[in-house]
């Protein structure tokens, strides 16, 4: 039989899930409640949503899961609220960038057999339903925190879901989870948000850092435009972990303030000989997408560069797995991710491609 999911809050994250559950399951049954309505019309138009809620409603109690998409404090807000709603078999999970929190809050309302921790590794600066896409799930970590008894029915339930939605579930304990988040997410929207105000509280009257800011800096900061809301109940909920790393970051600045103040500069050399190597390891083992046979295109102020590339490598014959812009930016802004089937097939599209000037960012 069908299942039918239930979504509260439907912005990128949940509008990306529901999305991704409507092409793997087309007859699954879909009920979602947002504050904005008329982002939630639009889902029903689109056919990702088969019944919008004006609240938390009876309706939701047809469910077989519930995801919780909203900002994590509100997540957990609704969990008192769900739990007289839950059908025998039913559970509910969320997609929160933090998970001890919501975690404690199902232990302190005997909710633990009812719930399991989800997180996708994925997003975007970009808020809200229309900039939600199926292809941002694809690839990446889908991240899975069941509590100590959530039946393990349920977590293989997830595994199955998240590997329909062509990501890649991975079971961790909610407190590794923030541990490891406060240093490879948190931390850096820190840095990012830091370092752009810091050229606005410090460029010259003319703007001077403002308009000449170009790759290094943009690649730094993309994230400091993500939402507020978001980021700030995120700080609040993972405070001890995301003060605990900042503390290490700070001293690593420090040590490389005084290697700058003794000219010591083979520190700086070492510095970057180290992370380079580190960095380069991450890009092959989890890059951007795990497939084998893929490349990036640059198309910005290209319009319609979508259809041009899928028309170039149609009249030459060759089969695209998979096409997107690349969410992750790992290429720079406007570069539009390409994936193949096979090594022939990928070789014989860059020559294509190239053909028409299209410049290559990034091979796999
Ligand atoms: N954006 C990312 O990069 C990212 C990645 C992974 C996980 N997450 C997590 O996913 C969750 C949602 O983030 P998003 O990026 O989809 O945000 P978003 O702003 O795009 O969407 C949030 C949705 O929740 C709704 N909403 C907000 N407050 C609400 C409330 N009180 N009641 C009901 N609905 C409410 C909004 O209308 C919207 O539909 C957050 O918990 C976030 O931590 C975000
Ligand atoms: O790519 C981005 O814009 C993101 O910030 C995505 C990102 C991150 O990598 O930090 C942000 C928050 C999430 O909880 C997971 C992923």
């Amino acid at each position: 039989m069908a299942s039918t999911y239930g979504f509260i809050g439907l912005g990128l994250i949940g509008g990306s899930i529901a999305k991704g559950l409507r092409s793997a399951e087309p007859d699954c049954r879909i009920l979602a409640y947002m504050r904005t309505r008329a982002r939630l019309e639009l889902a029903r138009s689109e056919g990702i949503v088969d019944l919008a809620l004006s609240g938390i409603d009876d309706a939701l109690a047809e469910c077989d899961i519930i995801f919780l998409c909203t900002p994590v404090e509100y997540n957990e807000s609704y969990l008192s609220r769900l739990k007289p709603l839950l059908k025998p078999g039913a559970f509910i999970t969320d997609v929160g960038s933090t998970k001890s929190s919501i975690q404690r809050t199902v232990e302190q309302l005997s909710m633990e057999q009812l719930f399991i921790g989800g997180h996708p590794m994925a997003g975007s600066e970009k808020s809200g339903y229309e900039y939600s896409d199926p292809l941002l799930l694809e690839n990446i970590f889908y991240l899975l925190c069941p509590t100590a008894k959530t039946p393990p029915a349920f977590t293989a339930r997830m595994e199955a879901l998240v590997r329909s939605l062509r990501a890649n579930p991975y079971v961790i304990t909610a407190a590794e989870h923030d541990q490891a988040v406060a240093t490879i997410s948190h931390l850096p929207h820190l840095v990012a948000a830091a370092l752009v105000n810091l050229v606005q509280d410090t460029d010259s009257e003319r703007h001077t850092m403002k308009q000449l800011a170009a790759g290094g800096f943009k690649d730094i900061t993309r994230i400091a435009s993500s939402s507020p809301v978001m980021w700030q109940q995120i700080f609040s909920s993972n405070r001890a972990a995301v003060s605990a790393v900042l503390r290490q970051y700070i001293s690593a600045m420090e040590a490389i303030e005084q290697a700058l103040l003794t000219d010591d500069m083979s520190a700086i050399h070492e510095l970057f000989t180290r992370s380079g190597s580190f960095r380069s390891q991450l890009a092959d083992e989890h890059g951007l997408m795990n497939a084998q046979y893929s490349f990036s295109v640059h198309v910005a102020d290209r319009p319609g560069a979508i259809s041009i590339i899928s028309a170039i490598l149609a009249a030459g014959g060759v089969s695209i797995k998979n096409i997107g812009i690349n969410h992750n930016r790992e290429s720079g802004d406007g570069a539009l991710r390409i994936e193949f089937y096979d090594a022939d097939s990928c070789l014989k599209a860059e020559h294509l491609v190239q053909k028409y000037n299209f410049v290559i960012e990034a091979r796999k």
